[in-house]
């Protein structure tokens, strides 16, 4: 009978093709069989027994083997299916023996290899795999052993992961062999490096990131958080950890707010976004913050992502803006000055929380500063400051103006520029004055702004850029209300003599008669002309003869009360509205006018000059509403002072005028 089945049993046994537990139970089937063969073979027909039981065990074996390679083509599918492999590690031969799937197919050896001696297997190894794998060899490990990793080239020439699971056999007190199921693990591996490249990157990117990022448990407690916390926050990174933010020293303002977000993300697990000041130190913060919400593996919230920004600059640099277009907005419409530089003080206090503003511009005569805005500071300080002089230790914004650059005291205590007024400044309170010198486009200082605190304080480079870039609107209200006035001057007043133009003096005038009529109140008015005005121009030139005019003008001022109104209607004629003034004081007036100008005498290159004017009065009559109407009466009684000789007053009263 052939030994083949048997010989391939042994075999398929010996690789584990085939289990063990079947070719146990074949074993006992064909040892129940053998007494029944046995009893057949002592009967009469025993050769023909013999020739059945010759075909029987012929089928056993055929049935045997047919199931073996079936399950032989099982098992093998089974290993190629999972990209598994069997490997004997022969200890005392030091040779490796695989089946050809797993040399072939794990490996890509070809295909008749079935091994190989251990010393070329190490060679296959990767090098920081050799060493570890070869002291294995030598010392095998008694017991199981899983999971063990390595790195074999494969025979295309890439690293392959194998994962192992070393099973040692023993024979003789000595591990003589090891089983070990292999499994190619090189896509895991690529995969499990690529996240953690990934964790890794994540990792560098939250630690490095400009945003503080913080993971807080549903208590908001902190889990995590990144250093750059540590920008904003004196705590050393640990002890933030196990804190909510209110127990980290947060306003109650700002924890209120983050705890009611928190709430309403964790009521509709939802990202949140929103915007919260802090303080670190001295300085405010804006910080821009995100809450998004982590789920654990049952889809449950687990814990809050915060990823807060640092805004500050951002809604600085806008509200900023915001404020300068206010201000400018305000500068184009005129606003008046006093208003306009509050405001100025008010959009550099919002930038500079705690800071006072002031602004003191330079009088006509630059030897001292006047307080021209400042609402934030105390009044009696700012009474105090109401005129500064200029000058080389005069306090800070004395001193800036003195020197024309910026001043920082940084504690008024203790700076020689304030020893002066010590006394005066500490019931105040006031300790850090900075000032920075306020120039016009073409360098001309118009005056200081100044910048207090309560406490001892340097500016730092921000805020020294801030100031300057105020003092530059302060620069443009100041230069504009300058223009505006030059404007205003040009459009109402006479160049020459500084009077009302005509226009002007008419419009006033007719504001005057309004007033009067409603009061009920008397009101003259005064035409008057310098007389041959003509033959002192022309003998003595027109330059002289605007001497004259001046001259006039002046006289006109010394005599004429504040509440008088006068004006130069044009060439050498005046005109001028006395309120509250009957005709018979009218004129009085124009009498001591028409003196005052008689008794003048002039310095020329040939000699004094000497002139004359006259002068026609005439008082509104209750009727009349028209300055015109008035003024026309007053020039009539000019026309007759001329007439009458010129340098007189003639002022008929009111029942024989006309
Ligand atoms: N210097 C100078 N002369 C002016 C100015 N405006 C007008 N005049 C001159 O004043 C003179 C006015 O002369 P007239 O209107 O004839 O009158 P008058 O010579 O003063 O004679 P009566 O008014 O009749 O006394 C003219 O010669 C003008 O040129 C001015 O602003 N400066």
């Amino acid at each position: 009978m052939s030994k083949f089945p048997f010989r391939f049993a042994a075999v398929a046994v010996e690789r584990s093709l085939i289990p063990r537990t079947f070719v146990r139970q074949s074993a006992i089937s064909a040892l129940l069989c053998l007494p029944l063969l046995l009893s057949a073979l002592a009967a009469d027909q025993r050769a023909l027994l013999l020739g059945q039981t010759g075909w029987l065990a012929a089928l056993c074996c055929g049935a045997l083997w047919l199931y073996g390679r079936n399950q032989r083509r099982k098992a093998r599918a089974t290993l190629q299916d999972a990209c598994l492999g069997l490997l004997e590690f022969d200890l005392a031969q030091q040779y490796v023996r695989g089946s050809v799937h797993t040399l072939q197919r794990l490996l890509g050896l070809p295909a008749h290899t079935r091994g190989m001696n251990c010393a070329r297997w190490l060679m296959l190894l990767h090098p920081e795999d050799r060493q570890l794998f070869s002291n294995l060899l030598q010392h095998p490990p008694g017991t199981p052993e899983t999971g063990y990793e390595m790195r074999i080239r494969h025979h295309s020439g890439h690293w392959e992961w194998l994962e192992m699971n070393l099973q040692p056999t023993w024979r003789n007190g000595k591990v003589q062999q090891l089983t070990a199921i292999c499994r190619v693990i090189t896509a895991r591996k690529h995969d499990e490096a690529a996240m953690l490249q990934r964790e890794q990157q994540f990792r560098t990117l939250v630690e490095n990131a400009e945003d503080i990022i913080a993971r807080y448990d549903l208590e908001l407690r902190c889990l995590f958080i990144n250093r750059s916390v540590s920008r904003f926050s004196e705590l050393p990174l640990e002890e933030h950890l196990g804190k909510t933010p209110r127990q980290k020293g947060w306003s109650e303002e700002a924890s209120a707010r983050f705890e009611q977000e928190c709430q309403l993300l964790i009521n509709n697990w939802e990202a949140r976004r929103f915007e919260l000041e802090l303080q670190h130190g001295q300085q405010r913060h804006i910080f821009e913050i995100r809450l998004f919400p982590e789920f654990d593996k049952a889809g449950m919230l687990k814990s809050i992502l915060s990823v807060d920004r640092d805004v500050t600059a951002t809604r600085q640099g806008e509200r900023l803006l915001a404020e300068e277009n206010e201000v400018l907005e305000m500068i184009a419409g005129n606003h008046p000055l006093p208003q306009t530089l509050e405001q100025i003080c008010q959009m550099m206090e919002s930038q500079q929380p705690g800071a006072m503003c002031a602004v003191l511009l330079l009088e006509e005569d630059g030897q001292s500063l006047r307080f021209a805005a400042g609402l934030s500071l105390p009044p009696a300080y700012r009474k105090l400051s109401e005129r500064v002089t200029v000058g080389p230790s005069v306090g800070s914004c004395g001193t800036a103006a003195h020197w024309k650059r910026t001043i920082v005291v940084d504690d008024i205590l203790n700076s020689p520029l304030w020893a002066h007024a010590l006394h005066k400044v500490q019931p105040f309170g006031l300790r850090a004055c900075w000032s920075m010198p306020i120039f016009s486009s073409d360098r001309q200082l118009l005056g200081t702004l100044a910048t207090y605190y309560r406490e001892p304080r340097s500016p730092s480079q921000e805020e020294l850029a801030l100031a300057q870039r105020i003092t530059r609107i302060i620069a443009i209200a100041l230069q504009r209300d300058g223009h505006e006035k030059q404007l205003y001057r040009l459009a109402t007043q006479d160049g020459l003599t500084e009077l009302n133009n005509r226009r002007q003096f008419i419009e006033l005038a007719d504001r005057e008669i309004e007033r009067s009529r409603r009061h009920g109140g008397r009101m003259s008015v005064l035409m008057m002309d310098l007389d041959r005005f003509k033959d002192i121009n022309d003998h003595y030139g027109h330059a002289i003869g605007d001497e004259v005019i001046r001259h006039f003008s002046q006289v006109c001022r010394e005599v004429l009360r504040a509440s008088d109104l006068c004006g130069r209607l044009g060439g050498e004629e005046f005109a001028a509205v006395l309120p509250d003034t009957s005709l018979d004081d009218a004129r009085q007036v124009a009498e001591r006018l028409r003196g005052l100008a008689s008794s003048a005498r002039l310095a020329t290159v040939t000699g004094t000059l000497g002139y004359t004017v006259s002068i026609g009065v005439a008082e509104r009559r209750a009727d009349e509403t028209d300055i015109d109407e008035v003024l026309g009466r007053a020039d009539k009684q000019l026309y007759q002072a001329k007439r009458e000789g010129r340098n007189r007053v003639s002022g008929a009263a009111l029942a024989h005028s006309g």
